[in-house]
């Protein structure tokens, strides 16, 4: 490879590739780890996947391997892969990931330990420097130069400040937070509620409905969020509101399509299929639904959605319950004492 300073992403689908175009653009040379040989050797040689972001060129200074030894050599490494798939495939090399920059960009939570992302990595290499990236952030519109803004969380400023060096340009900008449980818990709930969202617009529903939905969720995900000790004002930022925004509004979300299907009749395992990409939300709502009643926090969006795709219920009996439940207090997860 050239003299160019090396960084590493570990998982080449969809995010992984377009974080390692823009990596690669910003004049680093760029190690993207990927388990398939065969699509390896066809990105060297054609300089496209045939899977992931299809139609976008990769560029020269992106190296596409399978070696996974080799791909952690730099002391910066993105981590793309699915949620499912992090630990299995960073546990045999964990010893030597200790000391270096790990940066999360999965959006998930591990099921049965309810631990994001961040804290697998810091189980495995308790001695790196651990941040998240998160925020709206459709992999496609970064591929494709639409003007896009993120954020780096970690505890670590000097982390903070190496991936704005590195990610940063005229159409990518990279804004700074401590919060990183916050930022890395807006990435992963956003994902259910745009299923919800998906399903709504696949039933015709109206706008008034769409918005409610989303402030809702916003209300829901912050109430438990802070009941999990995170900071609410993360919400109202680019890894909350932000990414709940385009996830809910876009048909290019994996998430909202995995719900478009389910509205209209699809079922869930013939929607996932025919996605074919990792739609997260579909875990997370699992795996939150029972967090949620260990804790006692008031879901009733989980728990509806949970309802339709895993207990059978009928949407319209789930709206009816939600529609006809006891009134509520608005912004209720902030407590009005200080304002
Ligand atoms: N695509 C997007 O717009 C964004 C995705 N993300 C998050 O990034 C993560 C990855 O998503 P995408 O790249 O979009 O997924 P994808 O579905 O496009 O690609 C997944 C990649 O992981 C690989 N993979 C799957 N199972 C594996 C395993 N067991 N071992 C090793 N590799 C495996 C696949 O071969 C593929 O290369 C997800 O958590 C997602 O929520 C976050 C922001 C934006
Ligand atoms: O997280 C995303 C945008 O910020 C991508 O969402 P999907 O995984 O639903 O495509």
């Amino acid at each position: 490879m050239s003299a160019k300073k090396t960084v590493a992403v570990i998982g080449g689908g969809n995010f992984g590739t377009a974080l390692a175009n823009l990596l690669a653009e910003n004049g680093y040379a760029v190690l993207m780890w990927m388990r398939d040989q065969e699509q390896v050797n066809i990105i060297r040689r054609e300089r496209y996947s045939p899977r992931y972001l299809k139609g976008v060129r990769i560029h020269e200074d992106v190296e596409p391997t399978t070696d996974l030894q080799q791909a952690i050599s730099p002391d910066l490494l993105f981590i793309a892969l699915p949620s499912v798939a992090l630990r299995e495939v960073l546990k045999p090399i964990a010893s030597q990931l200790n000391n270096k920059m790990l940066v999360s960009m999965t959006k998930g939570i591990e099921a049965n330990t309810f631990l994001l992302m961040s804290q697998i990595l810091q189980q495995l290499a308790p001695t790196a420097k651990i941040g998240v990236l998160s925020g709206p952030n459709l992999a496609k519109e970064i591929a494709e130069h639409a003007l896009t803004a993120t954020v780096i969380a970690s505890e670590d400023d000097t982390l903070c400040q190496r991936v704005q060096e590195v990610l940063h340009n005229k159409t990518f900008r990279v804004y700074a937070s401590n919060d990183r449980y916050g930022v890395e818990l807006g990435g992963a709930l956003k994902n259910v509620y745009a299923i919800m969202s998906g399903m709504t617009v696949a039933l015709g529903m109206g706008e008034n409905t769409r918005a409610m939905l989303i402030t809702r969720a916003l209300a829901e995900m912050t109430r438990f969020a802070v009941k999990l000790g995170a900071n609410p004002m993360t919400f109202l930022g680019l890894a909350g509101v932000g990414d709940l925004l385009v996830t809910c509004n876009s048909s290019k979300s994996r998430n909202y399509q995995v719900g478009y299907a389910l509205g209209q009749g699809t079922p869930l395992e013939e929607a996932i299929k025919q996605i074919g990409e990792v739609a997260e939300g579909v875990n997370t709502l699992k795996v939150l639904k029972a967090k949620s009643e260990d804790l006692d926090i008031y879901m009733p969006l989980v728990t509806g959605l949970y309802a339709i795709i895993f207990g059978g219920m009928k949407l319209g009996a789930v709206i009816e319950k939600l529609m006809t439940a006891e009134p509520k207090t608005d912004v209720d997860f902030i407590s009005a004492k200080g304002f």
